[in-house]
Order: C-alpha cells, then structure tokens, then sequence
C-alpha cells in the first residue's frame, strides 16, 4: 500500500499533511452543514517531538458505523455523490484515499473522534499491513472527549524528521497558509502559532497585492491584474512580469483549491501567449487530479483558460488606449509577445498596432504617427535591405525596418486591420527614387561613370550617378538582395571548399548565372552610386589624373560598404590596403613602380 501510494499517486510524503489537511477542513465544513451555529472551526497540529504527532479537528466527527464504512474501506469517500460520482460541492475530497497517505510516514494511523451527531465516541487503529479494529468507547470517556476528530501517527525512525516541528510548521504553512479555518501549529512552551491568514492575493488593496507580487516574482510588477471568473469560481491576480522569461521557460503559476495549495507550477491554466504574467488563484470549481497536484483537463479548466486570457488582453487595451506611459514600459519588456499577438487577433491589432513603435529612416515613431504624418508606408523585408535604402530614403516617404522579428508581417497586415496603405520598399527601387544627375552636367557625369566602373572592373561593381542628400555621403553601394545572396553563398563555397556541400552551393550559384544570363537587368544588380551634390564627386570627374581617380573611386566603395553596415570580406580589405598605401604614396610624390605598390 505505501509502495501503490508513494510511487504511483503522490509526489512526495509531505502530502499526508495536505491531507490531514484537508479532511480536517472537510469535517468543519460537515458539522456547520449539520448545525450553522457551531464554531467556526480550528486544525490544531501538535508536532512530534518527546511526544507523538497529533492532528485534532472539531469538524463533524465519526459514528463507528461511518469510521467501519469510510476509514476502512480503500475508495469510499462521504464527499462524493454517489449516484453523480462526482465532488459535492464545497468538499476538497472525493476518492477516499487521501487518509491514507499517512501511512506513508507511519506504520500506524490512529483515530480517535465523537461525533457531532451524538453517537458514543469511537477509536480506530489502522496498520500499514491492511488490519484495522474499530471500537466504541463508553459513555463517560465520550463525555471527557469533545466534538472532532484526533489523528495520532508515529513516526518510522527514518521519517521522524517529516513530523518534527520545524518540517511540520512549514508544511502547514506551505499547504494550508489561507486555508478559511485556524491552524495552528503548537510551539515548544505550549502555546499556539495560528499560520492560517487571509489570502494577499485576493486583497482590496492594490498596494498590498503588488506588495504581493514583488514576493512571488522576486521583484515588483509592472501591474496586477485581477481576475474573476464566475463560471468556475476562479479568482485571483495575474502579475505583468517586469522581466522577459527566459526562451521556452514554462508557465508556474499558484493555484488553491478550496484555499488549499494545489502547486505553485500550473502550467496549463493560461493560454500559451500568457507568458509575460504569473498568476496566483484560488478556485473552487476546477477538478483535481487524483495526486492533486494539477487539475483534470475539461470544459470548465478550457473556459477558465479563455476567460483568463480575455482578462489579461483586456488589461493590454485599457493600457494602450488610457495609461500610455504603463504601455511604453510593458512594450519595452514584452513587445514580442505583443507583437505575435497582433498577428493572430484583429480586432486587439487594431486597438494596439498604432502604438507599437517602429525604426523608421526617418527617426523612431508609432505606427500610428507613421499614418498620420506620411499617410502610408514603405517597408523592407530585412535589416540589410533597410540599411541601405534609409540612408537615401527622402524625407516625405520614410521606410519602415521590416528585419526585425513579426515586422515585415505586420506591416503587411496595415491596409488590412486599420487601412494604412503598405508598399514593400526594395533595393532595386532605390535608384530610380534618387534625382538624377542635372542636364549641363550628364556629359562629365557619365564620363565619371565609365572611368569608375574600369577602376571597379575586379569586383564587378557598375557605378552611376545620381544626386542625394545628405551631400556629406558620398557613394552608396546598392546589392540586390538576390546578389548578396549570392555573393554569400561564394563565400560559402570559398570556406567550404570541395566536398557535398562545396557541390550543393555551387550548383546552386550555376542556376543563377543562368537566370542572369537570360536576365541582363539582374546582372546589373551591384552598384556603386556616386552622389553628384558631394563635391568630392564633382572634384572627382574633373580630375585628369587617371591613378588617383581609380583609387579614389575603391576607396569610396569600401568606404560605402561601411557605411552600409556590411562586414568587410577578404577582397574588400585588400582593396582597402591597396587604396590606402598607393593613395599615401601619391601624396608623397612617390613614383616608383618597382617597391610600391602602384
Ligand atoms: N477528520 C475527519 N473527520 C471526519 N471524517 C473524516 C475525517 N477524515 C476522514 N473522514 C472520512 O473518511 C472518508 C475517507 O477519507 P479519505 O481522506 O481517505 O478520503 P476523502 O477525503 O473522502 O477523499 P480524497 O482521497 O480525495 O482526500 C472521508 O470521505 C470522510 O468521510
């Protein structure tokens, strides 16, 4: 029976304390079912220490026709219905095993009760080998006994440590802390300590439950959010994490049954997305396990979930629409979650997405400024595409930095949900957006060109012309994204060398040459732009000196793939050297070709 017990129903012998706990509340609530006037109830748990462990109730108490019918028989429960089968309400029991979990840390379980139903006083003893005898006691020590139940264990020598004071006293408090009956646990002297309280989670005052979070998070929320779900009789808090759980961490949240402690690790009680709040909550009408440490999936643990999730959705829209300033810091902590969110459930993205902030090429903002001021939006796809289009985005069509994570899908989402018009913004469109060179100058302008695009011939870079702000900049290197796909994947087979994969990535990179062959646009892809308003440009074209142009012009190159936040490869920082040695030599009137580089 201890082995069937230990092993395959409870997680640990600490349990037999819930409940004694338990059937300890049970039995109060019993005796005031038969007799509204009686006291309101105590659980007095007397500690082993010289003596023997003792848990007395003055609950409803035993006849010794019930303590035959319900002590001794495996299963039999008074507080199930019988013909439903099910939990009547208000009761914590109903399997009928639960008293027997003592004998998980005594060989011996003792019962002594009187009930409140006026039966002569009984004594029950049960051992762990399955033997039990049952007797009535007399009239007189009936009489000295009051109206309860006294549960007397003894403790294995091994187990002694599980019902000594110190074990006992935080175990009472672990499970039964709110508990709506006193228990009391006896201190050394004699007298009593009351561990049982009011529970702070379902306190009025709103600085005591946060006082309560910042207990169970370990560090203050951002919010409380009170829930109430009638429906299954489910109330508590949910407290708005103010940290990002860790990737894939599980939900842990506090749940009481009745008042007592089901496990402060449910993780089924929250819709998935609820990540970002814990949740502490007493209910009475969810069904446990038989372990009675989670609870039975069904309608009512679903609704439950629902509701829950309205509740903290709910919480995210009053934030957004009237405490901005609460929303900025969730935003900060969250805005991942929010953001998946937005993408499944219109009507919250509607509410919520035009206060979600956005890194546009014209400066951070909400969507909802991006709308008013500009009337619509670009967007990229990825970070490298928006690093090289926000350096010459006009200030009138800004574009949106689609790279992050959600991004790109919610920008796509605008015209839908609050009918913002979208375009997606893209490297190929850049060029034609700049202005092109002005008519008196085309001439030595694409001269410039020509004579650039020979001193790039080795990196297969095209240059144009075209004139952009700011002036301070120079050049622009323009990749197609398809292009810098590929010149990646060159990389790759670089690093690789032969091999499958060497094999894979190059006939991979073969059917592109072959598009690009039936494609002439695309095999333009890679462009250096030369900024026509910088006067470094200008100086440039009308240089005669072919040796500095062409060093120039590769120094403006990788000094544009910096500017593009691109790394430097191998080829990039040799030109980078060579420009810059050759460019030192020429200053110097150094002209040599035999030790130079030139
Ligand atoms: N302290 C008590 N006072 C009065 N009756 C009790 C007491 N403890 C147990 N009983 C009776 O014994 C029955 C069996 O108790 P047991 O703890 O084995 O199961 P349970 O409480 O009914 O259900 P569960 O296994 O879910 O706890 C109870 O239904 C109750 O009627």
């Amino acid at each position: 029976m201890v082995d069937l017990l230990g092993r395959h129903i409870y997680s640990s012998p600490q349990v037999f304390l819930r409940e004694l706990l338990q059937n300890g509340r049970d039995a109060i609530r019993a005796r005031h079912d038969l007799d509204p006037s009686a006291p309101a109830g105590t659980l007095d748990i007397v500690p082993a220490g010289p003596g023997e462990f003792r848990f007395r109730d003055d609950g409803v108490g035993l006849t010794a026709e019930e303590a035959a019918e319900l002590l001794s028989t495996v299963g039999r429960s008074s507080k199930r219905d019988d013909i439903l089968g099910e939990r009547r309400e208000g009761y914590l029991g109903q399997f009928g095993i639960g008293l027997l979990s003592c004998f998980m840390v005594s060989d011996r379980i003792h019962v002594t009760s009187r009930s409140a139903k006026g039966a002569p006083a009984i004594e029950w003893v049960g051992d762990a080998s399955g033997e039990f005898r049952i007797r009535e006691l007399s009239d007189e020590d009936t009489r000295a006994l009051p109206i309860g139940t006294e549960i007397v264990l003894s403790p294995r020598p091994d187990d002694a440590a599980m019902l000594a004071r110190e074990q006992v006293t935080k175990l009472a408090e672990h499970f039964g802390r709110y508990l709506p009956v006193a228990v009391r646990v006896q201190e050394e002297g004699g007298s009593w300590r009351r561990v049982s309280r009011e529970p702070e989670f379902l306190a009025e005052d709103r600085e005591q439950l946060l006082a309560f979070g910042e207990q169970v998070l370990g560090a203050r929320p951002l919010d409380a959010i009170r829930l109430n779900i009638e429906g299954t009789q489910t109330r508590g808090v949910a407290y708005v994490l103010p940290y990002a759980p860790p990737p894939g961490a599980r939900q842990a949240n506090t749940v009481y049954l009745g008042r007592m402690l089901v496990s402060e690790h449910v993780d089924d009680l929250l819709p998935e997305w609820a990540f970002f709040v814990r949740a502490v909550l007493d209910t009475t009408g969810l069904a446990p396990t038989a372990s009675r440490e989670s609870f039975v999936d069904s309608p009512a643990l679903e609704h439950t979930r629902e509701q829950i999730g309205a509740a903290v959705r709910a919480w995210i829209l009053e934030q957004a629409r009237a405490k901005p300033w609460v929303f900025q810091r969730f935003l900060g902590v969250h805005h991942l979650a929010l953001k998946a969110m937005t993408l499944g459930d219109d009507e919250f993205a509607r509410t919520v997405l035009p206060w979600l902030p956005v890194e546009t090429s014209a400066g951070d903002m909400t969507i909802g400024e991006l709308a008013e001021r500009y009337g619509g939006a670009r967007y990229t796809e990825s970070v490298d595409e928006f690093r090289q289009i926000a350096a010459v985005a006009r200030d009138g069509h800004p574009v949106v930095n689609g790279g992050y994570v959600h991004q790109a899908a919610i920008m796509r989402r605008l015209p839908e949900v609050l009918g913002i018009p979208v375009t997606r913004a893209s490297v190929n469109e850049i060029l034609d957006d700049l202005a092109p060179v002005p008519l008196d100058d085309r001439v030595l302008a694409v001269e410039l060109e020509a004579r650039a695009t020979t001193a790039l011939s080795d990196v297969g870079c095209a240059v144009t012309t075209r004139q952009f702000a700011p002036e301070e900049l120079p050049a622009l290197v323009v990749v197609d994204p398809e292009v810098q796909r590929r010149i990646d994947r060159e990389q790759a087979k670089g690093d690789i060398g032969g091999g499958l994969w060497g094999g894979i990535v190059g006939s991979v990179g073969d059917l592109i040459d072959k598009r690009r062959a039936t494609d002439p646009e695309a095999a333009q892809a890679a462009q250096l732009c030369l900024n026509w308003r910088s006067p470094l440009v200008k100086r440039l074209a009308r240089l005669g000196d072919e040796l500095v142009l062409s060093r120039t012009v590769r120094l403006l190159y990788v000094q544009a793939l910096l500017a593009s936040q691109r790394p430097l490869q191998a080829n990039d920082r040799r030109i980078l050297t060579q420009a810059l040695g050759d460019m030192v030599s020429l200053s110097a009137g150094f002209t040599d070709h035999e030790g130079g580089t030139l």
